[in-house]
């Protein structure tokens, strides 16, 4: 297995607000990067859907599923890298650290005619990166060093 060219890729930045469609309309919350973060990427990362690794501030490094781009579905006039966590938070995390590794890219960005199937192209994304983030040379990006293992791994 070989990385696509540009991978893996590592971003950290404020988690900043959306249009709040994430979660109210689809049930699927994506943390937002600062327009500034985006404008990293190298410009062989072409836009569509990833899937890595993601920590908030000193947090556990949880699966996630990122979206890059324009969300023809909703014709955004900027472009955006909004990260799913595939993990149950009990609050929000506005303002906070968010630590990415993207790690492999699943698929371009697509329209939608409706909201239903873009919630099951999501899902299946999921199911997706669930698998793929088990394979080795993914799952050895968690314990990388970019991500902030604290006190923990200070002493060692
Ligand atoms: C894994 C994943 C795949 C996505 N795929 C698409 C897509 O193919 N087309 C699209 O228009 N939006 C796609 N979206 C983006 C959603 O439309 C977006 O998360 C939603 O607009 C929320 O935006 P907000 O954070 O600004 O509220 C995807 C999001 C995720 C997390
Ligand atoms: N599992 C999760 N993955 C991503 N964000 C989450 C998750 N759980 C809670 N959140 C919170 O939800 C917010 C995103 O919700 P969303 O509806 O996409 O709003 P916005 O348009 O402001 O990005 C994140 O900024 C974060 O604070
Ligand atoms: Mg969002």
């Amino acid at each position: 297995m070989t990385f696509k060219n540009g991978l893996p890729h590592f971003a950290k930045g404020t988690v900043v607000k959306g249009f709040g469609r994430g979660s109210k309309e689809l049930g699927i919350p994506t943390a937002n990067f600062e327009p500034h973060i985006v404008k990293q990427l190298p410009p062989e990362l072409e836009t569509g859907i990833y899937f890595g690794w993601a920590q908030i501030d000193q947090g556990a490094v949880h699966k996630m599923v990122m979206s890059v781009g324009w969300n023809p579905y909703y014709k955004n006039m900027e472009k955006s890298m909004e990260t799913h966590i595939l993990h149950k938070f009990d609050e929000d995390f506005y303002g906070r650290q968010l630590r990415v590794c993207m790690a492999g890219y699943l698929r371009p960005e697509k329209d939608f005619t409706s909201l239903d199937t873009l919630v099951e192209a999501i899902r299946d994304d999921i199911s997706q990166a669930e698998k793929q983030l088990e394979d080795p040379n993914f799952r050895n990006l968690k314990s990388s060093k970019f991500f902030d293992h604290g006190a923990q791994n200070a002493e060692h």
